[in-house]
């Protein structure tokens, strides 16, 4: 009976039992709108907040055409991230399990050969991220997207903004590898900023779904912000989770930070304090990010320190909370990341750390998600009291990890990452140090320009004053 809901939508019986297996009863708005137009054939663009169900809402329609003429490869899903891609996979193997479904996962940072190997065997459906499925067309014929039914970028808005991580030339090589005649689907929590560039790859008059409510986060998370000097930062950090602690028997964070230098130490200095905790950033092995999600999934970490590797589409169930060490540039970065907690009805909380530099880009969130952040009421006195313990274990984590060779490591992997997008890395870095020449020499002109426009305007306005001194003089001298 709970499964009509789904069957309702056109979903077969052994779907819909499926889904059930896995909690999926009632379908959420956007498997309700989006898996009828899947079904008929359209392409579908489908915009829901995050943790509202999205991923069912293609794996399911998929499934089903997929059992009705089974082949491969039949389908291909590109995310943004490794971990995603894996986390995808995963519903598709659960919820595709009656069918014997084969799917394959290529991303970076694994073997090669193993994939090319696995991709020759046709798998039913291939989860990938960009650069790695763009390097194997780039370079082996063993496989064949020529007849994919589905097209699938989940999180779209990141695979065609030109990011830090620009995945569009990526893409370029792989929209010239699948069919014209196939279905694509597109879906995020984020459409709207990219859709212009979305409609252009959905190109049979696509299905549009957005959800209606303006506020663009889930009324179950608890959105605060904490104003703090940024010279304390880390010693309300600290407060804070000890305060979760010692409250809350079951409790799980993720802090996300601006770059994988100040992940690695806050995840040394968290450490330092006795919490159980794990860092993931791009500059780790791939081997030690999967073991450190598992970790955290299985709640042996009870706090993750992330980037915003993190940020897009993770589900893990178990996450109460959501701290910002940084507040985030952009309101769609704040949306994904504190997305991570408070997902499927659940209830979070989600804490922005603010410095004064920092009001303006609050100011824009509000704007954006249509929600006023609270303030989180934090005991002072009990900061200060830790404060000095705690900025110098910071500073000693530094110390630490200066002396490693994080930097270097860093240095290799976008050397490594060069190498695979067909660039010389030697020549890049005399380009960049040419670049910043010619930035320095102009930022030099433009100085000595505004000295001498002062210089000038300083003599100017000396000449005015001394002649308007003599007037005052030649006046005083004739009532005399
Ligand atoms: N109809 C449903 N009823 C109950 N739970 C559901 C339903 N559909 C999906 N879920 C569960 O909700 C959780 C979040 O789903 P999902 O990861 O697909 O969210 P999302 O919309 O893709 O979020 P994000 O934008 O963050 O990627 C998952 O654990 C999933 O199993």
């Amino acid at each position: 009976m709970a499964a009509a809901g789904l069957a309702s939508l056109g979903l077969r019986p052994w779907v819909a039992e499926q889904a059930e297996r896995l909690g999926i009863r009632q379908p959420t708005p956007v498997q309700r709108n989006c898996i009828p137009a899947i079904l008929r054939g359209q392409d579908c663009l489908g915009c829901a907040k995050t943790g509202s169900g999205k991923t069912a809402a293609f794996v399911l329609p998929i499934l089903q055409k997929l059992s009705e003429d089974p082949y491969g490869i039949f389908c291909l899903v590109l995310a943004p991230t490794r971990e995603l891609a894996y986390q995808i996979a995963e519903q598709f193997r659960v919820l595709g399990k009656p069918l014997g479904l084969r799917d394959c996962v290529i991303v970076g940072g694994m073997n090669m050969v193993t994939q090319a190997l696995e991709l020759s065997r046709k798998p039913h459906i291939v989860i990938a991220t960009p650069g790695r499925l763009a390097d194997h067309i780039r370079s082996n014929n063993t496989f064949s997207l020529k007849k994919i039914k589905f097209l699938v970028l989940d999180e779209a808005d990141r695979l065609l903004e030109q990011g830090c991580t620009d995945f569009t030339q990526d893409l370029e090589p792989i929209i010239a590898a699948v069919p014209a005649k196939r279905q694509t689907l597109l879906f995020s929590a984020t459409l709207t900023d990219t859709l212009q560039e979305l409609k252009k790859i959905a190109m049979n008059k696509p299905f549009f779904w957005e959800s209606e409510t303006e506020v663009r986060t889930v009324t179950e998370l608890d959105q605060r912000y904490l104003l703090v000097p940024e010279r304390v930062k880390e010693a309300f950090l600290v407060h804070i989770i000890q305060k979760f602690q010692d409250e809350h028997e079951d409790w799980s964070i993720i802090i996300f930070t601006n770059t994988c230098k100040m992940c690695q130490i806050l995840n040394m200095m968290l450490r330092r304090f006795n919490f159980p905790c794990g860092a993931l950033h791009s500059t780790m092995k791939q081997k030690q990010r999967f073991s450190t999600l598992s970790q955290f999934k299985s709640s042996i970490f009870k706090i993750l320190v992330a980037t915003d590797v993190a940020s897009r589409g993770l589900d893990i169930p178990t996450v109460h909370v959501v701290i910002n060490h940084n507040t985030p540039g952009l309101p769609k970065i704040y949306i994904h990341r504190v997305g991570r907690t408070a997902r499927a009805g659940r209830h979070g909380i989600s804490i922005t750390l603010v410095t004064q530099y920092d009001i303006h880009l609050v100011h824009a969130i509000e704007e954006e998600t249509k929600t006023k952040l609270k303030e989180f009421p934090v005991d002072e006195g009990n900061v200060l009291k830790i404060l000095t313990h705690v900025n110098v274990t910071r500073r000693e984590c530094e110390i630490e990890l200066e002396s490693t060779d994080f930097g270097e490591k860093k240095e290799i992997n976008k050397r490594k990452q060069m190498i695979l997008e067909g660039k010389d890395p030697d020549m890049e870095l005399k380009r960049k140090k040419e670049l910043a020449k010619i930035k320095e020499g102009k930022q030099r002109f433009k100085q000595r320009l505004q000295e001498t426009l002062e210089r000038e305007a300083a003599t100017r306005l000396k000449h005015k004053l001394l002649k308007k001194k003599r007037r005052q003089q030649k006046v005083a001298g004739k009532m005399k």
